[in-house]
């Protein structure tokens, strides 16, 4: 049985990577990526400018799960598009994802794209419309006309091959309303889902919140958000074009997860929380745990499985 996984006219060596935000703020982080077990990597969501971030404590690893408000800390956009052209040249057989964000907003999405566009860097591009971390800045991707606009502003002008990151939807017609806006465009992908925004963790023995910024708000990832990980990667996969593939995100801590993402329709799948608890190892784990099932199943590759989730009618 083979984990290989084909995404984008590529075959990787198996489906895993680490979620953009986990082991990816710089070149030594990307380096360690590239040689671990992982299929491929993302690199930290950049901004025109480099961040501080927001104060810590920023993040906190939970029982079942963490909760972050980092506030889009990174080494600014120049800093990543130089490295991910030094990579590409470097080992143009092991392609990656760059991830950009914004802080300012609409205009600043817009600005990095064309940085990113008139740069030497050709490959993939995950668009992050989806960090809840920026006190006063709504997530762009729950305004549905305005990702509307900024996906057509981009296509515009943009040539290179990219994807959106999204936030979890709760609702159908919400699944429906993004479903109908990126269909409406060339995209390679989205991942779904991003942490769900503005969780509240207590400490119990202080009765105090655990993390500084926004008085305690923050994304929450881990087992806490496998359902709802899983519900948009299938809802998402029913709706959009097959052309348009996607990268599961959300609650993967065992091969089991990874499995049942598979299932729903994810064609590669990040890993965050379990990454920063685990440490690279959590590859190697994952890619064993996920071919033992493949065994036990008698199944010799994902295609067999992927999307068909069974369901009880
Ligand atoms: O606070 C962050 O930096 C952050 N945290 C998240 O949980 N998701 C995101 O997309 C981002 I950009």
């Amino acid at each position: 049985a083979s984990l290989q996984a084909t995404f984008y006219g590529h075959t990787y060596e198996n489906p895993f990577m680490n979620a953009s935000g986990v082991h990816c703020m710089d070149t030594a982080e990307l380096d360690g990526l590239a040689t671990s077990a992982a299929g491929s990597f993302v690199t930290k969501s950049a901004t025109a400018e480099g961040r501080d971030g927001n104060p810590e404590p920023r993040y906190v690893n939970l029982e079942l799960g963490s909760i972050n408000s980092m506030g889009l800390p990174n080494l600014g956009l120049a800093y990543y598009l130089k490295d991910a052209i030094q990579r590409q040249t470097a080992h143009p057989d092991k392609p990656f994802f760059l991830s950009v964000a914004s802080y300012k907003g609409f205009d600043e999405y817009v600005a990095n794209m064309k940085a990113i566009q008139d740069s030497a860097y050709t490959g993939l591009v995950e668009l992050n419309l989806s960090c809840p971390n920026v006190p006063g800045k709504p997530q762009m991707a729950y305004d549905f006309e305005d990702t509307e606009k900024l996906l057509t502003e981009i296509f515009s002008f943009y040539t290179k091959p990219f994807g959106v990151k999204l936030p979890p939807y709760f609702d159908f017609m919400h699944f429906d309303k993004i479903a109908a806006v990126l269909n409406q465009f060339d995209l390679k992908f989205v991942n779904c889902i991003n942490s769900v925004g503005n969780g509240l963790y207590i400490d119990d023995e202080t009765d105090t919140v655990v993390i500084k910024p926004k008085g305690g708000f923050g994304g929450i990832g881990g087992e806490y958000v496998k359902p709802t990980a899983l519900a948009n990667v299938r809802a998402l996969r029913q709706r959009l074009n097959p052309t348009i593939d996607i990268i599961g995100t959300g609650g993967i801590l065992t091969g089991r997860d990874a499995y049942e993402h598979l299932l729903c329709g994810a064609s590669m799948l990040q890993v965050g929380t379990q990454l920063y608890k685990e440490g690279l190892g959590v590859f190697d784990r994952l890619n064993s745990e996920l071919l033992d099932i493949l065994v036990a199943k008698g199944y010799n590759t994902i295609a067999e499985f992927k999307g068909k989730l069974a369901t009880l009618d």
